[in-house]
């Protein structure tokens, strides 16, 4: 088998539930290693629930999903946190430790997540500030940044074990649009290096700027813009 052409994500027949309420049903859909994927749709109508259900915060209880290598219907709870090794989450509240350095929230990752070699930690530390643009920042307290600094802080620690795939809930949603195009722009230089990303956004200029393929959740379904035409008019 050649692994290189598959898909870093496979979702068959998914029903999206939370609690015992169904919130998106039939969704299939496939993302290829080096796709950007916009996901959109109204408040309420289910993106964080299907980003929650690929990194396994949700029970998958009908259908098939792959992600990463992972076959979620067959995930035992003790091998969540390798999945998560392989996806990297972000999201739109930045959750650093306020109380700890740059370097020590991302050591922090590094030691919960197997790395045990200090100059290993400290090399990959120093290749993940670079690639986000703060590599004079380890020593700094969270309170020293910026809002967009702190998010990308979170992408660098999103990228330490280097992810197969990004799955981003609304990550611009709090930064002023200067800031948010910006951290927008290191989410395409990290896609362009290889990494697939999924990306849930209420920022209907990026859609319109930028033409990669789009996934749209609308009552109850999930409609994907390589088989529907799917609009994306109004932001809400
Ligand atoms: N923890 C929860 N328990 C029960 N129902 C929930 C929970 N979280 C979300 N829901 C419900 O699931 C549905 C989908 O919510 P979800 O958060 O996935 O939507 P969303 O598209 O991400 O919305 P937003 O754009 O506002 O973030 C909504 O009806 C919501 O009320």
């Amino acid at each position: 088998m050649d692994f290189a052409t598959q898909p870093v994500l496979k979702v068959d027949q998914a029903t999206i539930f939370q609690g015992i309420d169904p919130i998106l049903s039939n969704v299939s859909f496939s993302v290829e290693q080096h796709e950007f994927v916009f996901l959109i749709g109204k408040t309420g109508s289910g993106k964080s629930s299907l980003l929650k259900t690929l990194y396994a915060d949700l029970p998958l209880r009908s259908g098939k999903v792959e992600i990463a290598g992972f076959d979620l219907n067959k995930i035992k709870n003790n091998e969540v946190p390798f999945l998560r090794r392989k996806l990297g989450i972000i999201f739109q509240d930045f959750q650093l430790f306020n109380d700890r350095s740059i370097a020590e929230n991302l050591a922090f990752v590094m030691k919960a997540t197997g790395w045990k070699d200090k100059g290993k930690i400290k090399e990959r530390m120093a290749e993940v500030l670079l690639l986000v643009g703060l590599n004079n920042s380890s020593s700094k307290m969270p309170h020293q940044l910026s809002g967009g600094e702190q998010q990308r802080v979170v992408i660098a620690r999103a990228l330490l074990n280097e992810p197969s795939i990004l799955l981003a809930d609304e990550p611009t949603g709090n930064l002023d649009p200067d800031v948010a195009d910006g951290i927008f722009k290191l989410f395409q230089e990290i896609n362009k290096k290889g990494t697939a990303v999924l990306m849930a956004t209420h920022n209907h200029d990026l859609l319109r700027k930028y033409p990669y393929r789009v996934l749209k959740c609308e009552a109850g379904k999930l409609l994907d813009s390589q088989t529907h035409d799917v609009s994306f008019g109004s932001p809400y």
